[in-house]
């Protein structure tokens, strides 16, 4: 079974998505947007080490191979570790329109058993905007572009601004990424290109 609920239909006043001027280039690495988070953070261990590459538009692609630590059944992927490699590339997405957001509503399909070691190749693409809400899709093909298809999700993404995190997230982590300049200059970027 596929298909979103009306929760992730955008409402009639949406209008299409409209890349940032200063969104990376096609083809460009994003980066991790930090380094301890468990999508695609270089400082975790057990993280899924994710990399996302812009694509044209308001679309990008991804990577993320499936290591022992992700397993649910033996040799499986877990099914959460798949719809958070799904959450963090669609939440890539948001660099492409130069916003800061999060997670609302995410609606996953699991199509195929995706076994350890698969590198599941995702597209994720931002259909509609409305006000503060973003609506995007993305997939994960088994293996590359061309692979069978093996999860799909519809997702509504809601703008936040930096207070939102400075507000709600763990003082020892908020002080952290505050003492670091280039995480510092990377969020203020977001800030003041609206
Ligand atoms: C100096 C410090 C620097 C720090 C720098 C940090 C930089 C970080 C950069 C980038 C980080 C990105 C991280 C990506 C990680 C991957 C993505 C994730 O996993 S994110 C985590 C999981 N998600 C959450 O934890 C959200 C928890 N939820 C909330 O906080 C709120 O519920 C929130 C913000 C989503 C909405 O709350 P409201 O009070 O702001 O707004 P309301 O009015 O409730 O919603 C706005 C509109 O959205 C709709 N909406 C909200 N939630 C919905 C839902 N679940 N389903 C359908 N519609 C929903 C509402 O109906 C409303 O629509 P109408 O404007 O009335 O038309």
């Amino acid at each position: 079974m596929s298909g979103s609920s009306a929760a992730l239909q955008p409402p009639a006043d949406a209008v299409k998505p409209v890349r940032h001027p200063d969104a990376p280039a096609p083809g460009e690495l994003l980066g991790a947007h930090y380094e301890h988070c468990f999508g695609c953070g270089p400082g975790q261990p057990h993280g899924l080490h994710l990399e996302a590459r812009a694509g044209e538009g308001v679309s990008l692609t991804a990577e993320f191979t499936v290591q022992p630590a992700h397993q649910g059944a033996p040799g499986l992927a877990h099914g959460g570790v798949l719809a958070t490699a799904l959450d963090e590339t669609l939440g890539s997405l948001n660099w492409l329109l130069r916003t800061i957001a999060v997670t609302g509503r995410l609606e996953t399909d699991f199509l195929r058993p995706v076994p350890v070691g698969t590198t599941l190749y995702l597209e994720a693409e931002v259909t509609a905007v409305a006000g503060r809400k973003i609506y995007c899709t993305a997939t994960g093909r088994l293996g590359g572009p061309g692979g069978p298809l093996a999860v799909r999700a519809d997702a509504l993404f809601v703008e936040v601004k930096v207070d939102h995190f400075v507000d709600h997230g763990r003082q020892e982590e908020i002080q952290a990424v505050m003492n670091d300049p280039d995480q510092i200059r990377r969020t203020r970027a977001f800030e003041v290109n609206p």
